[in-house]
């Protein structure tokens, strides 16, 4: 079975519009497991602009399933994913001012500094995961790194998915299936959705675990607004 980590940057991009607590990250994280995700995933960028760093710090007090981190290992984020050890560290090469995750990692330029943080993270009994494109060179140099998985990312899928492409599957499907030959574990993530989600994880042999946030959050919302505004009009009838 295929584990459901719910990345809840979102949560705390809607928070911080307000400056307050308003929605409540560290509670809706808690009722995301409640409601049966198997982990919660965060992605702290540098400039703190949706999860903080305290954030983690606030969730990994709570978090009873699986707690997922990702980012770029810029020396700030490795002393806090080595302090709070959570259960799966992902790697993401994005530059400091991406809007989002925009590239996976080219595995062989970047192979000794990826052996050497991945080798510290296991160390500390840190579960490591790195980003890749589903190219299957990237796959391999993945294996060299000694990470105990990787993430598809699945941003390509996604949009031959809406053009009605389901052949944009068949380089992840290859990659997924030479993952599995190096026993590499299998993750994936970027714009997945209810759309695309099914469809994907019956293709992919193996796939361990999706993170997904940015549609979830979305279609929490639609799905969502016609029971809060009749909740609202209720209120609203006063005679
Ligand atoms: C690695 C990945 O694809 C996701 O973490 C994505 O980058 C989410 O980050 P944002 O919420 O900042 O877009
Ligand atoms: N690792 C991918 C992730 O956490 C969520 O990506 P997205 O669903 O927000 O695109």
């Amino acid at each position: 079975m295929t584990k459901l980590s719910v990345n809840v940057n979102k949560i705390a991009t809607l928070r911080n519009a307000r400056g307050g607590n308003v929605p409540d990250l560290v509670k809706v994280s808690m009722d995301i497991e409640r409601f049966g995700a198997q982990g919660i995933t965060i992605h702290p960028r540098p400039d703190e602009r949706h999860i903080r760093y305290k954030d983690a710090r606030d969730l990994k007090k709570v978090v009873k399933t699986e707690f997922n981190i990702e980012g770029n290992p810029i020396d700030k984020f490795v002393d806090l994913v080595l302090d709070l050890r959570p259960t799966q560290v992902t790697l993401v090469p994005d530059a400091v001012d991406a809007i989002t995750s925009n590239a996976g990692w080219d595995t062989i330029k970047n192979k000794d500094f990826l052996v050497d943080v991945i080798s510290e993270f296991k160390r500390n009994d840190i579960r490591t995961s790195i980003f890749v494109d589903p190219d299957l060179k990237m796959v391999e140099g993945a294996k060299a790194t000694g990470t105990d998985r990787i993430e598809l990312y699945t941003e390509s899928y996604a949009i031959e998915f809406q053009k009605g492409n389901e052949k944009g599957i068949l380089p992840y499907v290859e990659a997924a299936r030479l993952a599995n030959e190096l026993k590499l574990g299998i993750n994936a993530g970027h714009d997945l959705s209810l759309q695309n989600i099914e469809f994907f994880a019956k293709k992919i042999p193996g796939l361990l675990e999706v993170s997904i946030g940015h549609a979830l959050i979305s279609e929490a919302l639609y799905l969502g607004l016609e029971n809060v505004v009749n909740l609202y009009l209720d209120k609203l009838e006063l005679d």
